[in-house]
């Protein structure tokens, strides 16, 4: 969360030292010390202060640094520590005393840059000490200095006459050199006008403060056209986003209703919309086998195989039949493709994930976005469960509670004072006490870490069916799903059922379901079958494209990860997907797409957006832990931005 909203100018005294804080680590020093390219310094200075909690752009933060190195050298030329001035010229002075003390010295650059060194030149005017200088005004309103607008730089010079309209009791002097030069009220024009040594230094001070309001008013100019353009482009792509949304409205719903007519105007609305199936056409006798709307021939030697559920009473599947009678095309629903090409355009369903994700409001209570259980951890696997359980927190749970066996749940804790860890899945009255804390859950994760002890795997089934009768999304990964493939009874018809195989806990589920082996060249065939077979549960096949489908359409995610393979990935997966799977129901934007699709599609691109960043820090070291790492920014770049 914020600490502060700094889409203005105006950099408080807290985000100041903030920013001086970082500007005086160490490697930040190092990085700009002789070093005149330092945009790519000040975009990690950006980025810290993000991270703790101000954003600004990198080129605030330089330019913030810059003109607080203006001030330094003013108030350390002009001597002023001596009469203790130097805090009114530069608030501070002392922070950045320290630090350029440690630089051998001031990057001679960076003073050109900051204009000081060109003002030296520069001629005195003379000017009365108690005037109060419009420059210096402007100066410190256009450096956003917001902690002390009011206060006027008092240097200890003798007061000297300044400009002030001819009238009102003042008198005109000509200077030698004939200028006009207008005095003070005659009362005060007798006072004895010493020239001091440092007024050079005022009036260089006068020139320097008028040019350097100019310079950063043009750029504050520049930063605040630059808002507004952005503000256009984000408004423009929500209504593009809205505009999207209305259409995929439209299609599923022309799904629903199985109206041809329909269907094709919707696929004339939706360029990207690839009619990826397969339409040829079946051999005259040869058996086929229906999977909702799906029509396929079966391989020689199997016999058919049904779904559990009856095809016929699926909506539509009549009318589909009717729109197909006479025709012997096997129709796989129509599929669309999605993932990075949205990058290109709005070809995804990105906009309607973030629209699922809550608003962190000030008025709400801990828990209410979001209060996930986990179920699995046993003495072999303790990573898993608390990588799913601290993704969960990350990506927004208010609350992640482990129920694990008693040996893992002190490993389990010690590894995140965040995590509610509960020993109990061996306890001999396992399912009552855990049964206690569902009414207080808003989803289930089951299997990361569980193992395959019967013992487990009979208090788990407990648990969902439990779970089941609470109405609450249930996320099944890892051994959960090894328990699905031996009981599939557990979870199927279950509509919150969301399925999380990667390839070979595919090929078990498949196989158990359809007692025949897996044709491996036809994965979204596979995978809707699957899905209907469960009773159109969510199926989420991981792999290099993850593959996401209820049985009625199939979506790709294609987010760009990394080649790299490690352990626990899918139970980051499977914790986001908890969270996600909890405000994609309770959401109430108006969403025409199964919220656990929608919740699927966003926890794989966050997986995978996970994976590219810490991969791109760290290759071939990249490790969960350091995927976990990445949510915060993976998260704001996918679906706050
Ligand atoms: N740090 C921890 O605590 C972690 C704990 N974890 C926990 O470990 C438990 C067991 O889970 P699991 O997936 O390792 O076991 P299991 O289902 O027997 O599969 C292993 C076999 O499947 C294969 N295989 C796997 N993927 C494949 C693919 N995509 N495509 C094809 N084949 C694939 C692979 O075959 P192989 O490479 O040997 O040929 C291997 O033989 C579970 O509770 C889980 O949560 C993990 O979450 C990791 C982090
Ligand atoms: N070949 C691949 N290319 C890119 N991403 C992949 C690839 N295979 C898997 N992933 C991604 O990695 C994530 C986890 O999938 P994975 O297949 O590793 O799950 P898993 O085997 O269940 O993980 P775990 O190690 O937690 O048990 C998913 O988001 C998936 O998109």
């Amino acid at each position: 969360m914020l600490l502060n909203s700094t889409r203005g100018f105006l950099w408080s005294d807290v985000e100041t030292r903030t920013l001086l804080k970082i500007w005086g680590e160490h490697d930040i020093q190092r990085a700009l010390d002789g070093n005149f390219r330092n945009s790519h310094v000040y975009r990690d200075v950006a980025r810290r202060l993000a991270e703790m909690g101000f954003e600004r752009t990198p080129e605030q933060c330089r330019v913030r640094i810059k003109s607080l190195k203006r001030q330094f050298v003013l108030a350390k030329e002009g001597n002023l520590r001596d009469n203790g001035q130097h805090h009114k010229i530069c608030k501070f002075y002392d922070a950045m005393e320290r630090i350029l003390s440690s630089r051998s010295r001031i990057d001679p650059q960076e003073l050109l840059d900051s204009g000081v060194v060109g003002d030296e030149t520069m001629d005195g005017t003379e000017e009365d000490e108690e005037d109060t200088d419009p420059a210096q005004h402007h100066y410190l309103e256009s450096t956003g200095e917001c902690s002390y607008p009011e206060t006027q730089v008092k240097l200890e010079y003798p007061p000297i006459p300044i400009p002030v309209p001819v009238g009102h009791g003042t008198t005109v002097r000509q200077t030698g050199n004939n200028q006009s030069v207008t005095g003070q009220p005659s009362s005060r024009t007798t006072r004895p006008k010493k020239r001091h040594a440092s007024l050079p230094l005022d009036s260089v001070m006068e020139r320097f403060l008028e040019q350097s309001a100019e310079a950063e008013q043009s750029f504050y100019q520049m930063e605040e056209q630059r808002l507004h353009s952005e503000e256009r482009r984000r408004e423009t792509e929500h209504a593009r986003e809205l505009h999207m949304l209305q259409v995929l409205g439209q299609m599923f719903s022309s799904i629903t209703t199985r109206n041809p007519v329909a269907m094709a105007a919707t696929n004339a609305a939706m360029p990207f919309a690839q009619n990826t199936g397969e339409s040829a056409a079946a051999q005259p006798g040869v058996p086929t086998t229906t999977v909702g709307h799906v029509k396929r021939p079966c391989r020689p030697g199997h016999v058919p195989v049904r779904s559990p559920q009856s095809l016929a009473e699926w909506p539509g599947y009549h009318s589909q039949q009717q729109s197909n009678a006479g025709q012997e095309s096997l129709v796989i629903d129509r599929s669309f493709s999605i993932g990075s090409a949205a990058r290109r355009g709005m070809d995804d369903i990105t906009p309607l994930v973030k629209n699922i994700v809550p608003l962190l409001q000030s008025k709400k209570h801990k828990g209410q976005d979001g209060r996930i259980g986990i179920i699995g951890g046993c003495q072999e696997y303790t990573g898993a469960p608390y990588f799913a359980a601290i993704s969960a927190l990350k990506v927004g749970a208010d609350l992640s509670h482990v129920f694990c066996t008693k040996d893992a749940a002190t490993v389990i804790k010690s590894y995140s004072p965040e995590l509610i860890v509960h020993p109990v899945l061996d306890s001999p009255n396992a399912v009552e006490e855990i049964e206690k804390w569902l009414p207080r859950l808003h989803s289930l994760v089951v299997g990361p870490g569980l193992g395959r002890d019967e013992m487990l795997l009979k208090n788990t089934k407990a648990l969902i069916e439990k779970s089941k009768s609470r109405d609450i999304p249930i996320v099944i990964d890892a051994d959960g799903l090894w328990l699905v493939a031996q009981q599939p009874s557990v979870i199927q018809g279950y509509k919150k059922g969301i399925l999380t195989p990667n390839f070979m806990e595919f090929t078990r589920l498949y196989e158990a379901m359809h007692h025949e082996p897996l044709d491996t060249s036809d994965h979204q065939r596979s995978a809707m079958e699957l899905s209907v077979a469960m009773g159109n549960l969510t199926i989420v096949l991981k792999g290099e494209e993850d593959l996401i489908t209820d049985g009625n359409k199939v979506v790709l995610c294609r987010q760009e990860g990394s080649g790299r393979r490690c352990g626990g990935q899918g139970d980051l997966l499977s914790g986001a997907l908890g969270v996600l799977a909890h405000w994609a129901y309770t959401s109430s934007a108006n969403i025409s797409v199964n919220p656990s699709v929608v919740a699927a599609f966003g926890a794989c691109s966050l997986t995978r957006q996970c994976n590219r960043q810490a991969f791109h820090k760290l290759g071939r070291a990249t490790t969960t832990s350091d995927m976990i790492q990445e949510i915060s920014s993976a998260f704001k770049k996918l679906f706050e931005s």
